[in-house]
């Protein structure tokens, strides 16, 4: 089976072609055939398309970024044609996967697509406008190019679909959980992936683990798990609650959001663009959403980006504390996302807070780009991994499931 998986971020556009073999699914990620990765925001109005194929052809190159569409309509055509061709024409590809940030109250699963589906996407586009409407424009842009072709959605949501009452409900009137404002968590496909990865890295039983997984890319989140289910989460009704983030602001006191719509000036949709838009990270530094230009602004003195690094710690470190307490211990914790991955500066930053609890990071392992590896001392108290999400996989994991269940 052939699966081409579409997965929208924030500031990228990740895909991946795999071709899944045989009557079971492997136990470890497979290789993609092709893999394509859009950076909208690397560049202001270009977008850089970086295209690798399993027999070693690359292809990198800078579009003008003025439509998503256009870009991603190129990005498929170096599927089948070019240096980076892996298959002849579109009909090869048996199914067609893409990660959906917000599935609501109504999506618990992973799903074959329909116009009901894509119309719950549309209307779930308000709590998650980042994200929604660049997944739809991803099933549309396929439906426009490729035609009828299978199309599956795999949720964000749907691995925190179980959270406890007390952790999903937000203390307002009752008449909030009766309108379905609560809790819904996302990043939900790689705070499901990571646990499957770390128990085999540890050599341990599922079930027996209680994990904290850090997800910190251009959006971040932290999950506790325990008994491979999510139990506690940092992303709430929307992708706005929690840790600070790229643009993001994360949580913040409802007082001053009702303090700013006071003031005649902000209008709600200004007040959504800022707290989306030009918070987090940006927001602080008045540099950049990207971790690595304010780890370099770092480098040369700049104080805002000094002081943006501080209070992501700080929440960082203040979250890892609260999924602690809500597990009630720690097995492993781990880091993924392209700042989970990539930056060891903010994993030693994390675990310097926990020292006290025995938990010791081994400065050399941290430093030398760790990939699905433990970096912990061997007498620390608890271990502490590094892995790279494979959201793409799982998603192809879904679909492979999924379209299986149906042909039996
Ligand atoms: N080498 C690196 N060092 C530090 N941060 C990095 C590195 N590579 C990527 N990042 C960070 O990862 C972020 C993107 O993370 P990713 O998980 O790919 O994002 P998305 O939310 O789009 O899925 C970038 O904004 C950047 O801050
Ligand atoms: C939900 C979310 O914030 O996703 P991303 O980090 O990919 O933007
Ligand atoms: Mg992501």
């Amino acid at each position: 089976m052939k699966i081409l998986v579409l997965n929208a971020g924030s500031s990228s556009q990740k895909s991946c072609v795999y071709e899944i073999t045989g009557n079971t699914l492997p136990e470890e990620p497979l290789k993609p055939l092709w893999e394509a990765k859009v950076d909208w925001t690397h560049q202001q109005g270009f977008a850089e398309l970086e295209v690798k194929t399993a027999k070693g052809e690359q292809l990198q190159e800078k579009i003008p970024a003025d439509s998503r569409t256009q870009v991603m309509a190129h990005m498929l055509d170096t599927l089948c044609k070019g240096s980076t061709q892996v298959i002849s024409q579109p009909s090869e590809i048996d199914v067609v996967g893409h990660r959906v940030v917000h599935g609501g109250q109504d999506y618990r699963e992973s799903v074959v697509i329909t116009e009901d589906v894509k119309q719950a996407i549309a209307r779930l586009a308000e709590l998650a406008p980042d994200h929604n409407p660049a997944n739809l424009e991803g099933i549309e842009a396929i439906e426009q190019h490729w035609g009828t072709l299978t199309q599956v959605a795999a949720f964000d949501t749907a691995f925190h679909s179980h959270l406890p009452d007390a952790a999903a409900i937000y203390p307002g009137p009752y008449e909030w959980v009766e309108q379905g404002i609560r809790r819904y968590g996302f990043h939900g496909i790689s705070h499901e992936y990571c646990p499957k990865r770390a128990s085999r890295i540890l050599g341990r039983d599922l079930a027996s683990v209680r994990l904290i997984t850090c997800h910190l890319g251009n959006g971040c989140s932290l999950a506790a798990i325990k008994n491979g289910r999510s139990i506690d989460t940092t992303m709430g009704f929307t992708p706005l609650d929690g840790l600070m983030m790229g643009s993001r602001s994360g949580a913040v006191d409802p007082g001053i959001l009702i303090h700013l719509l006071r003031q005649s000036d902000n209008s709600v949709d200004e007040l959504a663009k800022v707290l989306n838009k030009a918070s987090g990270l940006r927001g602080i530094s008045g540099i950049s959403n990207d971790m690595r230009e304010i780890r370099e602004a770092i480098s040369q003195g700049n104080s805002r980006a000094q002081l943006a690094w501080d209070i992501y710690v700080h929440r960082l470190r203040s979250y890892i504390g609260g999924m602690l307490a809500s597990l009630g211990g720690l097995d492993a914790l781990v880091f993924t996302g392209g700042v989970g991955e990539n930056n060891p500066e903010i994993r030693a930053a994390a675990c310097e807070a926990f020292a006290f609890l025995g938990l010791k990071v081994d400065h050399e392992k941290n430093a030398h780009k760790p990939v699905d590896i433990d970096i912990a001392t061997s007498d620390s108290s608890v271990r502490v991994l590094v892995i790279h999400t494979e959201e793409d996989w799982e998603i192809a994991c879904e679909c492979w499931l999924l379209l299986e269940k149906k042909s039996a």
